[in-house]
């Protein structure tokens, strides 16, 4: 028992910074595109373009759920979503626009944290 509460005592440590950066990402000016999971009646081609959706709702989930065993599981989830971005929108329409940004945005604040 010793043994598992000294991990899940680390888990915690681990991802309390990325539970502060996701809150961050979700009230950024350029979030709304990525908040909630696009919709694929809206953007009927975009299930098949994109073989793992993600979005800021389902990763803020994981985090309560306690589905991430390691700061890089939500990290990938993260940068999940702006790849999927850059997949399927132009990098000069309003969206690709927005997903450049907030991936700059996350990038500096992952560095901060794993350089603190
Ligand atoms: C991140 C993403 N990638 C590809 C397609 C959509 C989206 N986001 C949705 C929310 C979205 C983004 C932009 C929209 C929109 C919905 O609905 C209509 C007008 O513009």
């Amino acid at each position: 028992a010793a043994k598992k509460d000294k991990v899940s005592k680390k888990l915690i440590k681990e991802l309390a910074p990325c539970k502060a950066i996701l809150e961050d990402l979700e009230c950024h000016d350029d979030a709304w595109p990525f908040l909630l999971p696009v919709n694929t009646k809206q953007f009927p081609t975009y299930k098949k373009i994109i073989k793992c959706p993600m979005d800021l709702s389902t990763i803020k989930k994981r985090l309560q759920d306690m589905y991430y065993k390691s700061r890089e599981e939500f990290c990938t989830d993260v940068r999940q979503i702006f790849n999927n971005c850059e997949t399927f929108n132009e990098d000069d329409s309003p969206v690709g626009k927005a997903g450049h940004c907030m991936r700059q945005f996350f990038e500096a604040r992952w560095n901060d944290l794993c350089t603190s």
